[in-house]
């Protein structure tokens, strides 16, 4: 059973080193639900190494990882796998290339046996993302990088997450989309009490925006 004053997110004393070096050095958080964190922490410190621990995405396999991550107070492989997205930096490798935008879209809702509910979740988000009018028949390939990682964060929300880990998930956005994206998703935290990590070198934008800031340091 998932107790509802459980932290989203507890890290506990996370490391992950090889034998040359030392990737992150006894990191310890505690994510609240509803809380806007922003990840902060110079280029190099190991911010997108931090995320791809939290969800357990593979390292070379002479690092060594030590600590522990808990979700609700749970194993990630516990959680249903909706409630916990990501959206990555780039996005082009994350999207099927012979499949049309829709088709990548509908996929997980077509999983989670919510298909019909396609047209409404889009119809929330295309004003938002500023993605009306493109045409959902394309393929990956002939969108631009702003336009797929809009893509990709719709992707994301169609599933309804929990918790969103997003990796500077919209640099690539022009600077007035990027404000109505981070409006969008702080709107969505405040309303829906969705979780947010984000990840990101703005330090002015993380300040404006999160409810929190979280420094990783490059360890030494
Ligand atoms: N698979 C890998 N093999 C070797 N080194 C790696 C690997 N993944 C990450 N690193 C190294 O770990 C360090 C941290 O990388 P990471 O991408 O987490 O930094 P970051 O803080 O996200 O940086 P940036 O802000 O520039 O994106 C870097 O020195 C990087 O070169």
């Amino acid at each position: 059973m998932i107790r509802k004053e459980e932290p989203i997110l507890v890290l506990e004393d996370v490391s992950l080193f090889s034998s040359e070096r030392t990737y992150l050095s006894q990191i310890n958080l505690e994510v609240n639900s509803g809380e806007f964190l922003g990840i902060l922490g110079r280029s190099g410190s190991g911010k997108s190494t931090l995320l791809r621990y939290i969800l357990d995405l593979p390292f070379p396999s002479s690092w060594k990882k030590t600590g522990r991550v808990r979700f609700f107070g749970k194993e990630k492989k516990e959680i249903p796998a909706r409630w916990i997205q990501p959206v990555f930096q780039d996005p082009v490798l994350g999207f099927n290339p012979t499949w049309t935008i829709e088709k990548s879209l509908r996929e997980p809702l077509r999983l989670f046996k919510e298909e019909e509910r396609f047209e409404t979740l889009l119809e929330k988000w295309n004003p938002i993302l500023g993605l009306e009018g493109k045409d959902r028949n394309r393929l990956p390939s002939s969108f631009s990088g702003g336009e797929l990682q809009r893509y990709s964060l719709m992707r994301s929300l169609l599933c309804e997450p929990k918790i969103l880990l997003l990796d500077e998930a919209t640099s690539a956005l022009d600077p007035l989309i990027n404000e109505q994206v981070l409006t969008a998703l702080a709107d969505l935290n405040r309303k829906e009490g969705t979780t947010i990590l984000w990840v990101t070198h703005n330090v002015k934008s993380a300040k404006r925006f999160c409810s929190r800031t979280f420094e990783i340091l490059a360890p030494v």
